[in-house]
């Protein structure tokens, strides 16, 4: 990344930490970063892990002439945040991770003609495995976002879209679907102490299997519907477990489940 760019967050919490982590794992200059954060401990925490970052609870004093302004606040808190911002002269992109919260709604605060990408990225961010979905609105320039993309890459892969309603299903698949697997962890974990395991055990071959069977499908040409057909023998063990996931309705839950979570982040777009 060039080292003109400065970056300033707005929001110093669990997703600014991940992305800030990427872009210093990607050799990003700590001095071009500016943190803005309301809690002085979280202030005092960053500046002790990240040296070289320069950390503010002025919103404002963070943003001004910063290339990319990330907005990483709750979707709840955005509007006043963001309505904050609303004086400094144009010239940067904002980049929000928001769920729910659509460009429109934001150059309703931030100003008309804004540089804005919308973005979704995921908690495996933090160990630089995130997947996010990401849209542009018309004012943003391509050096603009070609400075989100590398923001974002710093800590995975990115997926733009041309239509912004799809961020809403990147949301209720990507953005939420970490704590979808972690669920199912949770459950084979608590399936295998049942069985009689150890609980460190279980937990250990719970998270291998989540691993290894993920990594499997990412290498593999086979689709994952192959890559199970090969796991179950005809008349053997995993055909039994998978008959009652099918006769449970698993799949209708989980297409239920995600259809719950795009709602709910259309709802947060307050429009
Ligand atoms: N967690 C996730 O898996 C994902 C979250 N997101 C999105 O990322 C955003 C941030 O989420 P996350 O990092 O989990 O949340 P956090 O609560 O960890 O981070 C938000 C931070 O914003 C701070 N904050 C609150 N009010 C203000 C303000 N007025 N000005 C500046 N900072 C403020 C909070 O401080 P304090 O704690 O003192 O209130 C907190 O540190 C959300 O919009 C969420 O939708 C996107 C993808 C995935
Ligand atoms: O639950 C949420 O609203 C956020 C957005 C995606 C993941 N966490």
């Amino acid at each position: 990344m060039a080292q003109a760019d400065t970056v300033a967050f707005i929001g110093g919490g669990n997703m600014a930490g991940s992305l800030i982590g990427g872009l210093l794992a990607g050799g990003f200059d700590p001095t071009a970063i500016r943190v803005a954060e309301p809690n002085a401990e979280h202030r005092a925490a960053l500046a002790n892990a990240r040296p070289g970052i320069r950390v503010t609870a002025d919103n404002v004093e963070a943003a001004s002439g910063a290339d990319c302004v990330v907005l990483a606040v709750k979707p709840q808190v955005m509007a006043e945040v963001a309505a904050g911002l609303n004086a400094l002269p144009d010239g940067s992109v904002f980049l929000s991770i928001a769920a729910g919260v659509t460009c429109t709604r934001l150059a309703t605060w931030l100003g008309t003609d804004r540089a804005i990408v919308r973005s979704m990225p995921n908690t495996p961010a933090l160990i630089g495995c995130g997947a996010t979905g990401a849209y542009a609105n018309p004012a943003v320039e391509p050096g603009q976002r070609a400075l989100a993309d590398r923001i974002l890459h710093a800590v995975g892969e990115v997926v733009w879209f041309d239509d912004e309603r799809a961020l809403d299903a990147v949301t209720a698949l990507s953005g939420s679907g970490p704590a979808y697997v972690f669920l199912l962890i949770e459950a084979l974990e608590a399936g295998g102490i049942e069985l009689g395991l150890e609980p460190d055990v279980a937990r250990r071959l719970a998270l291998l299997t989540a691993h290894g069977a993920s990594r499997l499908a990412l290498k593999s040409d086979d689709s994952p519907g192959v890559l199970r057909t090969k796991v179950t023998s005809p008349g053997g063990t995993t055909e039994q477990a998978l008959g009652v996931f099918e006769k449970g309705g698993l799949r209708e839950l989980v297409a239920q489940a995600m259809q719950a979570a795009a709602q709910r982040s259309r709802e947060l777009s307050g429009e």
